[in-house]
């Protein structure tokens, strides 16, 4: 009872600090401009129930149809809604497109459509907290006020978080390096070379090791963040959750994560065999690796580390279960990167049906010179997404630059009626 009370509470005043940032007059302007993006918009519920919302439409609009025309056709939200079996959504993308803001907006539009939902960011640098505006720091599930159903949000791996999660950065690395120093890491491979044994220790400067154990493979934080997050999920206490969110960190991190299971699995795989054959090679040098105890131990957490990392591959390949959503910005750079990002998914056969172009220029009849050099700027970045082999056969989702900084529940809210529809 407390509970609900502090919710409403504070749900109401979130809506008072957003209604504070949109006053009657930009409340009106955003929410014509919206109407005039799509007709759905008319069931948009404005945070100023007393405006109502008329659509009409400016000189200069997008037409959605003219910017890309899915080869397929993909289902719009009802169909991301329906069913209770558990689905994943990933959002991912260049740095500062609006990651964090869709990913948020899709998690709260879950929840008020009768979800459990967890959001969690894997994103070294989060940002939940500030698009929540709540403190849902501290690596726990951490309940997000606002939303009609329970809704939880998870940051972890955050570089300099200081985390109770059993799964910081710090915890992730000193497990890889643990892991990998047993099973012949720069110690070893600078003893052997002490020793004269230049073959063996050639094989290992081959792993690439010294390099692993300073300079872990970008994305390793990542990935461990997810395959805990997922064995978490497994527990009958993470049951209840049938839409899980993830917040991912930028393109280039992605990427890695996605190739590392298959570097991991070379490299460790080749650590192991090396171990063996050194192993047997002295007793002096086994006396380096220590007892056949921690060998073996160390063994199989390096073992139950690749396991962990095919585990995350596989969730990514997933294609009843999981979707990777690309949001990019219609600018020339960002939607290169976002073609290059399709094309390295699609070669990781990760499922991918929509791609959101957000903070497009609303529509304007009078546009000062700034504005129309970058209206023109946008226009043409639009249209590489037409003509490009990677990006034309997705589902476009054109989301608008708003006048306000989307923070809070109804201010996501706003913004998941418009994106997720
Ligand atoms: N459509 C929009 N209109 C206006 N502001 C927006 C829009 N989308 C996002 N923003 C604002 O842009 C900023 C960056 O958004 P967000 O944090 O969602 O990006 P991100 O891609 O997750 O960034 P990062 O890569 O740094 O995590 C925020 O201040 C957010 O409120």
């Amino acid at each position: 009872m407390e509970k609900t009370a502090a919710l409403n509470a504070s749900f109401t005043s979130y809506s008072l600090s957003f209604n504070k940032i949109l006053t009657p007059k930009n409340s009106m302007a955003a929410v014509s401009f919206l109407a005039s993006f799509s007709p759905r918009i008319h069931s948009l519920s404005s945070p100023f129930p007393s405006l109502s919302i008329k659509p009409k439409r400016p000189t200069n609009t997008f037409q959605v149809r003219s910017v890309a025309a899915p080869t397929e056709d993909v289902a719009g939200f009802d169909d991301m809604v329906s069913g209770k079996q558990r689905k994943y959504y990933m959002l991912g993308g260049k740095g500062g497109v609006g990651k964090t803001s869709c990913a948020a907006s899709l998690a709260v539009k879950f929840a008020n459509n009768g979800h459990h939902t967890l959001v969690v960011s894997t994103d070294p640098a989060h940002s939940l907290s500030d698009s929540f505006a709540q403190d849902l720091t501290g690596g726990m599930l951490v309940p997000v006020e606002g939303p009609d159903f329970p809704l939880f949000a998870l940051e972890v791996c955050g570089i300099n978080s200081k985390s109770k999660f059993p799964n910081k950065p710090g915890e992730a690395r000193e497990e890889f390096r643990d892991a990998a120093k047993n099973n012949g890491g720069t110690g070893v491979k600078d003893f052997m070379d002490g020793m004269g044994l230049g073959m063996l220790a050639e094989q290992l400067g081959e792993l690439k090791l010294g390099e692993l154990l300073d300079t872990p493979p970008p994305g390793l934080d990542e990935a461990i963040a997810i395959s805990k997050v997922m064995q978490f999920l497994d527990s009958p206490q993470y049951s209840k959750f049938t839409r899980i969110v993830f917040d991912t960190a930028p393109t280039g991190h992605t990427l890695r994560l996605l190739s590392l299971p298959d570097f991991l699995d070379a490299s460790i795989g080749k650590i192991l065999k090396l171990r063996e054959k050194i192993a047997s090679a002295t007793s002096a040098i086994k006396s380096v690796f220590g007892q056949e105890e921690t060998r073996q131990n160390a063994a199989d957490k390096l073992e139950q580390l690749r396991e962990r990392m095919v585990k995350v591959r596989d969730l990514f390949r997933d294609t009843d279960s999981t979707e990777f959503v690309i949001v990019t910005i219609p600018t020339v750079m960002t939607v290169s990167e976002s073609s290059r990002l399709r094309a390295s998914l699609s070669k990781e056969n990760v499922p991918v049906r929509r791609l959101i172009v957000n903070q497009i220029l609303p529509p304007s009849a009078f546009d000062c010179k700034f504005c129309a050099v970058k209206r023109k700027d946008q226009m043409r970045a639009l249209d590489m997404i037409r003509n490009d082999p990677e990006l034309s056969s997705l589902k476009l989702i054109q989301s608008p630059l708003v006048d306000m900084e989307i923070r809070g529940v109804p201010a996501l809210k706003f913004m998941g009626d418009f994106v997720w529809k």
